[in-house]
């Protein structure tokens, strides 16, 4: 049997918690093996981003020819791509090497403020990156940007979901981040109708730096592996949930998760695994 191959298409975070680093390091973590076609380079840390420099246009392609040329990505995630022209370029790669379990976490601001997607270049995501992808992985302001709707809710957040569904979307994880209420909940919805949702206890940490990446990453290390898109969501947010729950607390601002606190602690016994085990929960999507 052939090692499961996962490409990520994101930026680097220096920082470490987020970006490519975070994407390779999941992926080493959920066994499979990571190859990167890197599109921004930033200068960032737990306390923010300091600078960003694009990859030239001309390198990012040469990436993506260099891995499409001499392997066979079983799952493909995209993160921070910055402008429409490397939108242009990823979605070109997509079907060149007809990649096609492709995951986008639509990465447009980082946690402190910093911008990581140009505005003008969210409607190039939505009009022709979404088409392309297996699972669009938002969270709520990437959502609200994305349908031009407001969540306040559980009645708008689904709203937006279906709204999102409706411009050809396969399937979409809003993620439950940003939201407040005791459980931490991601909502899953697709095209044919399925839908689930997954809690964990919502966790009081300012160590989140990267959770949307490391989240994605889990879920496209997953489906890398060929597992169901329910035990993928599933895996996934147990793993975030164990990187979150088992802080490194380094550096002085948002720090990073622990990325193999799942492997560590996560699979073991004991009360606190229980305890912060995912409700997955079927049917209505409320
Ligand atoms: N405080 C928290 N406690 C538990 N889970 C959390 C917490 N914050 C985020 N998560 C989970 O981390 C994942 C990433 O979500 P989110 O933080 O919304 O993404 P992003 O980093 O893109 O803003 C989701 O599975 C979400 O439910
Ligand atoms: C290079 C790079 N890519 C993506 C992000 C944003 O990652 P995310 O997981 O959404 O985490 P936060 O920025 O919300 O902590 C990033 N910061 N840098």
């Amino acid at each position: 049997m052939t090692y499961p191959v996962a490409l990520t298409i994101a930026g680097s975070d220096s920082g470490g918690g987020a970006g490519i680093q975070a994407d390779l390091k999941t992926f080493q973590e959920r066994g499979v093996f990571g190859v990167s076609a890197l599109t921004a380079v930033t200068a960032q840390n737990t306390l923010g981003v300091q600078r960003v420099g694009m990859v030239e246009p001309a390198l990012l392609k040469a990436q993506l020819d260099s891995i499409g040329a001499d392997f066979q990505p079983t799952a493909v995630k995209t993160g921070m791509l910055g402008d429409s022209f490397t939108i242009e370029q990823v979605v070109q790669a997509i079907d060149a090497y007809s990649w096609t379990t492709v995951i986008v976490d639509p990465v447009m601001v980082a946690k402190g403020g910093h911008t990581l997607l140009e505005q003008e270049a969210i409607e190039s995501l939505t009009q022709l990156l979404l088409p392309k992808a297996s699972i669009v992985t938002p969270n709520v302001p990437e959502m609200e940007l994305m349908t031009g709707l407001k969540i306040e809710g559980d009645s708008s957040a689904r709203k937006s979901m279906e709204a999102l569904l409706k411009s050809g979307v396969t399937a979409v994880i809003l993620k439950g981040g940003h939201r407040t209420g005791p459980l931490a909940t991601d909502l899953y919805l697709d095209q044919s109708g399925r839908e689930f949702s997954l809690s964990t206890p919502r966790l009081a940490t300012h160590q989140t730096h990267g959770t949307g990446c490391t989240f994605s990453a889990a879920l496209t290390a997953e489906l890398a592996k060929d597992h169901s898109v329910e035990a993928a969501c599933t895996v996934a947010k147990r793993f975030i949930q164990a990187a979150l729950q088992y802080p490194l607390s380094l550096g002085a601002g948002h720090g990073p998760t622990h990325h193999a606190a799942y492997r560590v602690y996560g699979q073991g016994e004991g009360e606190k695994q229980d305890a912060q085990a995912p409700i997955l929960h079927y049917g209505h999507v409320r």
